[in-house]
């Protein structure tokens, strides 16, 4: 249902409320994507699409400027010898701020979204929300003030069905975009948010109306570990991916959980996506303990009463629970081992974050080239890259960020004077090496000539 609603307060999604400027983009790109490779069954599998972090001051690009590669862009404008400078002056970004809100069934996304809507910050906000799991995918339009309804999906391909249906309704509701200040849309069901991320950068036009502001997904604190470790051989959790996609994690119904466990939570979160902001909340619910809403079997249960199923909300029924995975280690333990960041997560989440920092400037040409080559070999691996560059020969600063095989990079703002130039990536997805990352994109530094003595 999409309703407009006059926000009060702040506690949206914190991702949102920077101050975007827009220009075009001497870097930009997606590897060969195309309609067809990131729709239906490819895209369902896995996931494609997602940006707005906050890194990204709004960028005049998207997905249906970015299908060329990466690489020509950039590489056309060095060998012309022109700068890599934007060509136009960068102004304020005028599109409509989308956040994206994911999280598991019952991790209290509803309950979070009310107190926003509730709350005194003084800003419109559009709610949507999506059902990407049904297989009747229902949505409607209502703006305050009005009633007029709108959307009823049929089944069909749902990543089809819930991109175009939300190609419209954001198409309509841009056309009355005075009635509103910012976008929330809130997904139900178990899957990731791709085919709704993807759709920002699938149309047309819409890139030019709304931008993919952030993904925020809402953790239960309760029972993600349950979710986390509840994965087929060889796949990646449901919980996993929505974590990976995060901009934003809110650490939610942290009232039930203890302080070394919460803690021991967040490690593992921060294995799986090293980028995403955690914040600890604890959502004014109705009916707090006494009837706690059971991810598991969808009902409320008073404390003690039986579930009828094998979990007990006990902290300590809970750690034995996770233990009878026999390949996962819980969560509660991680804070005993050493961490790799690399091949071997404890967790065998499979989806791990790098981050690598670096000194200096990088060479255009050699940071397209790797990036290029990143997205033409990684890209189903790849969830999300982020990045700011600091461009040999540019006075700007770039921002890109990725998600499997759509890109976007552009400048930001220019360097001050006294500010320290380096670059910064970040990379999150299945089985990235950190040490052949930071190999890789160290060799795109451009060298300084050694200083005489
Ligand atoms: N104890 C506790 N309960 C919470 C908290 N936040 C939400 N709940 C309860 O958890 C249950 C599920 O919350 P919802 O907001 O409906 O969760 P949801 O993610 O929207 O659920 P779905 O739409 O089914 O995916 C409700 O019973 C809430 O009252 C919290 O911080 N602490």
């Amino acid at each position: 249902m999409l309703l407009s609603h006059k926000l009060n307060g702040s506690a949206t999604a914190p991702a949102l409320a920077k101050t975007p400027v827009t220009s075009p983009v001497p870097i930009r790109g997606s590897s060969r994507s195309s309609r067809s490779s990131v729709c239906c069954k490819a895209s369902q599998a896995r996931a494609l699409p997602t940006l707005g972090s906050s890194i990204l001051k709004g960028t005049g690009l998207a997905g249906h400027k970015s299908q060329r590669s990466v690489l020509p862009t950039v590489t056309q404008a060095s060998q012309q010898g022109t700068s890599v400078e934007p060509v136009t002056p960068i102004q304020a970004d005028q599109r409509v701020p989308v956040t994206i809100i994911t999280g598991f069934l019952g991790s209290g996304k509803t309950t979070l979204l009310n107190s926003i809507l509730t709350r005194d910050h003084g800003k419109r906000v559009a709610f949507g929300e999506i059902d990407i799991d049904s297989s009747l995918v229902a949505k409607q339009e209502v703006l305050e003030g009005t009633n007029d309804s709108v959307m009823q999906l049929s089944n069909g391909c749902l990543c089809c069905t819930v991109r175009e249906d939300l190609i419209k309704a954001l198409n309509s509701l841009h056309s009355r975009r005075d009635e509103f200040d910012h976008i929330v849309i809130e997904t139900t069901g178990l899957a990731n948010p791709a085919p709704i991320i993807s759709s920002f950068y699938m149309d047309q036009e819409l890139p030019d109306k709304v931008r993919l502001d952030g993904v925020v997904t809402v953790v239960d604190a309760k029972h993600v570990t349950r979710h986390l470790d509840n994965r087929k051989e060889g796949t990646v959790s449901e919980a996993v991916e929505q974590i990976a996609y995060a901009d934003r994690i809110l650490l939610n119904k942290t009232d039930l959980v203890d302080t070394p466990a919460l803690d021991a939570l967040e490690k593992r979160i921060k294995d799986i996506n090293v980028s995403a902001e955690i914040t600890r909340t604890t959502s004014p619910h109705e009916h707090s303990h006494e009837h706690e809403h059971c991810s598991e079997c969808g009902h409320d249960h008073a404390p003690g009463e039986p579930h009828g199923h094998s979990h007990s909300h006990d902290h300590s029924h809970e750690h034995s629970h996770s233990h009878s995975h026999a390949d996962h280690s819980h969560a509660s333990h991680s804070h005993e081992h050493s961490h790799s960041h690399s091949h071997n997560v404890k967790h065998d989440d499979k989806v791990n974050s790098v981050a690598i920092r670096l000194e200096g400037n990088m060479d255009l040409d050699k940071i397209n080239y790797s990036l290029g080559l990143l997205l033409e070999t990684r890209a189903e691996d790849m969830y999300r890259i982020k990045g700011l560059l600091s461009i040999h020969g540019s006075d700007y600063r770039y921002v890109f960020q990725g998600v499997h095989t759509i890109f976007e990079g552009t400048p930001d703002r220019k360097w001050f004077p006294d500010e320290k130039r380096e670059c910064k990536l970040v990379f999150i997805g299945r089985e990235l090496d950190a040490e052949a990352f930071k190999d890789a994109f160290e060799h795109c530094l451009v060298k300084e000539p050694a200083v005489a003595a």
